[in-house]
């Protein structure tokens, strides 16, 4: 579990187009089979420095009181894109002064199409910002041991500053013994269980915060969302999506609530939420009934529905049945264009924060 994304693209024929009532049980199925983003964590002084909060929400969205009420739409691509400018300006900065360039490495075991398409975004992405990006591609029988050879040549190579292995790895590797030996200064993917551990305890820092959840806090943050106090529903409960993030809305000052597929009354508990960060990997789980009127939803599922029309054969739908949640959220964020671009960015920012720590940059 724990590893893919949002969704499993691989197989678009499961997915459900319309909204349905599901029972735990295939809730549970599908949460297992599906699981999570990956998020990474951003320690950019630039990005916080420069966000710009004044475009404040509650000014923008009153809220449904009719049901003539539309959010205003969270576009996560052009946050991304503002985000990878302020990047690119960083590594600019920091090669003319240090003549060193950040380095991502990348591996990936097996030939996933989903998969091999993320780690193509990931290196444009590289490339589009002036970060180095280094690429092992291992057949899908590679041994544990190949890949754990990898990482160790990664870790010892001082031009990458972070490690990426992608996830879902093969049913028969170990996925927890292969993330651990990511060395936790490389760890731009946040998933080492010492950064982990750090973002569970009071007073401590990890040293990278996962890509998704940190790229819905970044989206939160720069679209004036004012977290202190609310009232914030996670849905899912994924180690790289739903669990980071809520404990970082928690370290946000938000008070939390999980829901997942055991939970008894998952609408009831939603709707009491100001804030709903649903990463459930279920098409249209969330109803325009589950939400508040006001809320801000940021929809982190990536679910493949079939779509005869579109030249893929199916297309990308949130968790979050979008037509119903517009006409009562006061902010969302799209399903493509949202929360994804942002994972991207945030993996980027993570692997300039840590050329910046690793030689000591400011
Ligand atoms: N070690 C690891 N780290 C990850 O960060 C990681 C991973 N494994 N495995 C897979 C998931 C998934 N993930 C996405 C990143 C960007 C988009 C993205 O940019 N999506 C576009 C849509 C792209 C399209 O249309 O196909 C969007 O939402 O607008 C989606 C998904 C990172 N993951």
């Amino acid at each position: 579990m724990a590893s893919s994304v949002l969704s499993d693209r691989s197989s678009p024929a499961t997915a459900r187009l319309l909204p349905f009532q599901r029972s735990a049980q295939s809730w549970k199925s599908q949460f297992q089979r599906s699981v999570s983003i990956a998020w990474k964590p951003l320690r950019l002084n630039v990005i916080r420095s420069t966000a710009s909060p004044h475009r404040s929400l509650s000014a923008v969205a009153p809220v449904a009181m009719t049901t003539e009420t539309s959010a205003k739409v969270i576009d996560g691509k052009s946050v991304a894109k503002q985000i990878k400018d302020e990047i690119a300006g960083e590594i600019v900065r920091m090669k003319d002064e240090t003549g060193i360039v950040p380095g991502l490495a990348v591996i990936l075991v097996g030939c996933r199409k989903d998969s091999q398409t993320y780690v193509r975004n990931k290196k444009k992405a590289c490339e589009a910002v002036g970060i180095k990006s280094y690429e092992a591609n291992l057949p899908e029988d590679s041994t544990e041991e190949d890949v754990l050879k990898h990482i160790t040549c990664f870790n010892d190579d001082p031009s990458v500053h972070g490690i990426l292995v992608q996830l879902p790895l093969p049913r028969h590797m170990n996925e927890e013994k292969i993330l651990n030996a990511v060395s936790i200064e490389k760890d731009v993917d946040g998933f080492h269980p010492l950064n982990i551990g750090r973002l569970v305890m009071q007073g401590r820092e990890p040293l990278f915060v996962p890509c998704t959840p940190k790229g819905c806090m970044e989206l939160l943050h720069r679209c004036g969302v004012e977290i202190k106090g609310k009232r914030a529903v996670v849905i899912g409960r994924s180690n790289i999506v739903g669990m980071p993030a809520a404990l970082l809305l928690q370290k946000a000052n938000a008070t939390i609530s999980m829901v997942h597929s055991s939970t008894k009354n998952p609408e009831e508990i939603t709707r009491q939420a100001d804030i709903i960060i649903s990463a459930a990997g279920v098409a249209n789980l969330v109803r325009g009934s589950w939400i508040k009127p006001g809320a801000v939803v940021i929809d982190v599922g990536i679910n493949p529905v079939d779509d005869a029309e579109s030249p893929r054969g199916y297309r990308l739908v949130g968790d979050v049945c979008y037509e119903e949640a517009c006409k009562v959220a006061s902010a969302i964020t799209p399903v493509p264009g949202g929360v994804g671009p942002m994972t991207i960015a945030m993996l980027l920012s993570n692997t300039l924060s840590s050329a910046k720590r690793i030689h000591d940059f400011k």
